[in-house]
């Protein structure tokens, strides 16, 4: 997909794909480009180029009206009721009466706002809004989920009960979009992960694919006894890079990985070595490798 506002290249030949049953990370720094992918996966924007399609085909209104979304713009009436307001949007995409005020008690139960489903929702804490914003893009089963940072602001008991909301929906084969910056959380709770960079998809995959591809050339080693902050020694080891140094243990970066007994073999020439471990990164060394 490529879209375009003004001179600006927001997209520049995006590609992803949100299976049935899995969820999938969506991570980019600000103005990478998520909001607006997300927004033309939904029909809310047009793309310049490229195709939206779900099950196989472009999905028509009917079929959008199975998507659930819960937008960066959280589009609720601050003055409306909450239960009334589920309901409503549960009818507005063909639910009918019952179900949805069946469902729409069953989603305040799970976020925890049972006692509050007939207060207007400007009467919440912010974080509790939120929750309600989340009850509205699952309220009519959907069959697609696509949240913009559904995350944002949630004290950990929400998140929680969030994450395993969505757990729960790819279970029963919903496919699940979702963009956040809790890459901690991310890494917890995504099947699958496409980091955006400029407009351009930059990595995508298995969390612990994308790890494992990134460990195979940073290793952890203690030497006994303190380095000073440039890594002494290691520092001048022609292929070897000093990322961080914490007392006698270093992290370092090898530019040719096969060569990580070389290294070890210096180092136990030079005394004792306490620790010699591939490091694999966190999701949140690789977002930065790969923003850079
Ligand atoms: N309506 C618009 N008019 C002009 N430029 C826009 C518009 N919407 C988005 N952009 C630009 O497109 C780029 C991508 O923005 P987008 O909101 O999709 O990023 P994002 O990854 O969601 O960022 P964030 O993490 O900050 O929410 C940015 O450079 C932004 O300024």
């Amino acid at each position: 997909m490529t879209r375009r506002f003004g001179d600006r290249l927001a997209l520049d030949g995006v590609s992803l794909s949100v299976p049935a049953g899995r969820v999938v990370g969506f991570v980019g720094a600000n103005g990478a480009g998520k909001t607006t992918t997300m927004r033309i996966v939904l029909g809310v924007l047009a793309q310049d180029s490229g195709t939206v399609t779900w099950r196989g085909a472009v999905p028509d209104l009917a079929v959008r009206r199975r998507f659930g979304y819960m937008p960066e713009e959280r589009g609720l009436y601050p003055k409306g009721q909450l239960a009334e307001q589920l309901v409503y949007l549960a009818r507005l995409h063909g639910v009918d009466r019952r179900t949805a005020q069946l469902r729409t008690g069953e989603l305040l139960e799970r976020l925890g706002l049972a006692a509050r489903a007939k207060e207007q929702l400007e009467s919440l804490s912010l974080g509790n809004q939120q929750r309600v914003q989340i009850a509205a893009a699952l309220v009519h089963d959907p069959e697609l989920l696509v949240l913009d940072e559904p995350f944002s602001g949630l004290d950990p008991i929400a998140v929680d009960a969030m994450a395993q909301l969505l757990r729960e929906r790819a279970a029963a084969g919903v496919g699940v979009l979702f963009s956040s910056h809790q890459l901690d959380l991310v890494d917890r709770l995504c099947d699958e992960l496409v980091v955006l960079h400029s407009g351009r998809v930059v990595a995508a995959g298995e969390p612990e694919q994308l790890r494992r591809a990134g460990a195979r050339s940073r290793f952890t080693l203690d030497v006994g006894a303190p380095l000073a902050p440039d890594g002494d020694w290691l520092g001048r080891v022609p292929g070897v890079r000093v990322v961080s140094v914490a007392g006698s243990r270093a992290v370092v970066e090898l530019a040719d990985p096969d060569r990580g007994q070389e290294l070890l073999a210096e180092a136990l020439r030079r005394g004792p070595v306490l620790e010699f471990v591939p490091q694999v990164p966190t999701l949140s060394e690789l977002f930065t490798e790969v923003a850079r």
